[in-house]
């Protein structure tokens, strides 16, 4: 049976006078993958997943199973869909299990769901990401990493079709970068689409089916980790000289060595692949 598609075309966004993405379109990101969106800082990848999420105004196409997305009120697109910010807004008089709650019904439909089943789901989230034992602290109390796992949490516990992660992994220690990274790719592999914007290029060419390069609002490559990671697609967006190693299951490893005088005008010789 074919997956559904997300598909994005001709898309624009941004903030009130502030073009951020123009007439993107990207090949269509079919459920059961993990996408991950890169790119150098201001290049739009927040930009484009809040759009995404219904959560900044655009024009272009952006469906999924051709039902175009602009036709959802937020309510139906949050149920299709969950965006997990970089970061938990603070102040939040919550224990971690009562946020993730919270979190579930807040997307539920207009049947409240039984408390102790709510309980059980937003517990098995915890439990998928090996933070179980935080349920009762308080959420305000958490390290920056702790929380990163909690929001996380909120948005798995929704099993949404399309899960809209800005950078996940950014506050986390080297073992919890894995058992995300590793849950994310389960997750597509049981059927969502699961697209993360990543800084770590290596995260995304070891786990990612597809990578996306943004650049200045616009899109660099897109493809398989080694066709999207390449030497001169890095050096072009990112002005710095890398060199690709064979990692596992034949992914590539890439190791920055240097950056460039300037970005994209002095190009290093393709070494190794
Ligand atoms: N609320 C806002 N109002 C106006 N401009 C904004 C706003 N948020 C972001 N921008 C601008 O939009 C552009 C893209 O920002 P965005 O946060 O999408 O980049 P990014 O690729 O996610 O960057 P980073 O890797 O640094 O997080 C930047 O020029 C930024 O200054």
């Amino acid at each position: 049976m074919n997956q559904p598609e997300l598909l994005i075309r001709g898309l624009s966004t941004g903030y009130p006078r502030r073009p951020v993405i123009r007439d993107l379109s990207l090949p269509p990101l079919p459920a059961g993958k993990l996408i991950a969106f890169v790119g150098p800082n201001a290049a739009g990848k927040s930009t484009l997943l809040m759009a995404l999420a219904g959560l900044l105004p655009s024009t272009g196409v952006v469906a999924l199973a051709d039902r175009d997305l602009s036709s959802l009120s937020a309510r139906e697109r949050a149920k299709v869909m969950a965006f997990t910010p970089q970061s938990l807004p603070q102040g939040v008089a919550l224990s971690v299990i009562e946020s993730v709650i919270v979190a579930l019904r807040a997307s539920a439909t207009a049947d409240p769901l039984p408390g102790a089943h709510a309980a059980q789901r937003a517990a098995a989230a915890l439990d998928r990401l090996g933070i179980a034992a935080l349920g009762l602290e308080s959420l305000d109390q958490l390290s920056g990493g702790q929380r990163q796992l909690v929001s996380l949490a909120q948005a798995l516990v929704r099993d949404p079709k399309v899960l809209l992660l800005d950078e996940p992994t950014s506050a986390l220690d080297l073992r919890h970068q894995i058992v995300v990274m590793r849950t994310l790719r389960r997750l597509a592999a049981e059927g969502h689409l699961v697209i993360v914007v990543l800084h770590d290029l290596n995260l995304a060419g070891r786990w990612a089916d597809c990578v996306v390069v943004l650049d200045h609002g616009g899109c660099a490559a897109a493809g398989t980790p080694a066709e999207a990671l390449s030497v001169d697609i890095i050096a072009d967006v990112y002005g710095v000289m890398a060199r690709i190693e064979p990692g596992p299951e034949g992914r590539p490893h890439i190791i920055i060595d240097d950056v460039l005088p300037s970005p994209g005008q002095s190009r290093p010789r393709k070494r190794s692949a």
